[in-house]
């Protein structure tokens, strides 16, 4: 079978992955989180992760070509004052690695973790194999304490041919707006999805797999919807006058962190995901590599506002007009629509 053996790495470097994560989210200290260039906040569990996938895939995967595109670099653990955190991570990597029991286990140097993160340096693109990793989703909400996602694909020639997400704090049970209150409040979810063989999910550290699907709703008014829960990132207003106004969505908007919105979807825990960020932010193709093919192989359709595919195939940018849809094929057509006729009411009141 094609990329099977692709497909049981990528599970387990985000399954350590996402054990690493829920070790720091339990414990998070103040000097664990860190502001970017551009303000946004990264955590030593972003780059303890980012090198854990990284490391793992090129241990697994020897015989092939390894190339990775990564949302962290290692630049501000390179400064003297980020010596510090690169101890803190090396230590959370390692005790990571013991973790996992298996013999081959070497420990990591300092030097070896700043490797491994840059390996995340490459460019993608239409040629070859390359490795999409975003390895915390939603930081924001992980910092918060809320929901975030380990986001990992593999594109191959331009396409995304598989793609798993780790969801350590997503319910086993639908978390859908209409859903019943469930009897379990089991958490941690993996969804995995490889190009023409569907979307499965198992408990994360589980084994027991599950096919899913995404919801097959025809009426918007029985539809319910996710949207970021960071207002900077998605207009709310423009979703709300899409899903209530024009489709006549009546539950309230779903609104948690991360891909796992994605994989929410792909179970059928609600119909639709929007999308808008604000004008001038650029979309990276770590932000939904992994979504994309968890959704589309359950039945469902990713595309841009315009009804234009995903392209991955650009680099690391993923250029949309206006913003993402998602939603299942019979609710398509007229989601486009409300979408198009917004856009335009928009337009035409600036
Ligand atoms: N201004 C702006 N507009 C749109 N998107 C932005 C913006 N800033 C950041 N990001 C990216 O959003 C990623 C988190 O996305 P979500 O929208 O799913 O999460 S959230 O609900 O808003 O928390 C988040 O991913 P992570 O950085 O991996 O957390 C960012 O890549
Ligand atoms: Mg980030
Ligand atoms: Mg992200
Ligand atoms: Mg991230």
């Amino acid at each position: 079978m094609p990329y099977e053996k692709e497909l049981a790495a990528a599970k387990k470097a985000v399954t350590l992955a996402a054990r690493l994560c829920q070790k720091v989210q339990k414990a998070l200290l103040q000097s664990d989180v860190h502001s970017k260039s551009d303000k946004s906040p990264v955590t030593v569990a972003d780059y303890g992760s980012q090198a854990l996938v990284s490391f793992i895939l090129e241990r697994e995967l020897p015989s092939e070509s390894f190339s990775l595109v990564a949302e962290e670099d290692s630049g501000d653990l390179r400064k003297e004052s980020g010596q510090d955190t690169l101890n803190r991570i090396t230590e959370l990597v390692n005790d990571t690695l013991a973790s996992e029991g298996s013999n081959s286990f070497s420990t990591l140097t300092t030097d070896d973790v700043l490797v491994a993160i840059d390996s995340g340096k490459s460019e993608g693109g239409s040629v070859g194999r390359h490795w999409v990793l975003d390895p915390i989703d939603g930081t924001k909400g992980f910092v918060r304490g809320d929901q975030y996602a380990i986001a990992l694909a593999l594109l191959h020639e331009g396409k995304i041919v598989l793609g798993v997400l780790a969801c350590p704090n997503l319910p086993l049970a639908s978390i859908g707006s209409n859903q019943q209150h469930s009897s379990s409040n089991e958490v941690g979810c993996l969804f995995f999805a490889k190009v023409g063989d569907g979307t499965y999910m198992q408990a994360l550290g589980g084994s027991t797999q599950t096919r899913v699907h995404v919801c097959d709703i025809d009426n918007p008014e029985e539809a319910s919807f996710f949207e970021s829960f960071e207002a900077a990132h998605s207009l709310h207003d423009l979703s709300s006058s899409i899903a209530e106004v024009k489709l006549g969505v009546k539950a309230p908007p779903v609104r948690i962190d991360s891909q796992a919105k994605y994989g929410a979807l792909s179970r059928g825990d609600g119909a639709i995901y929007l999308r808008f960020p604000h004008r001038g932010y650029r979309e990276k193709i770590w932000d939904h590599a992994a979504g994309s093919i968890v959704v589309t192989e359950a039945g469902g359709i990713a595309m841009d506002a315009a009804g234009n595919p995903l392209d991955f195939s650009k680099g690391k940018f993923l250029d949309v007009v206006s913003g993402i849809i998602v939603t299942n094929q019979k609710l398509m057509p007229s989601l486009l629509t409300a979408v198009k006729e917004a856009l335009n009411e928009k337009a035409s009141s600036l």
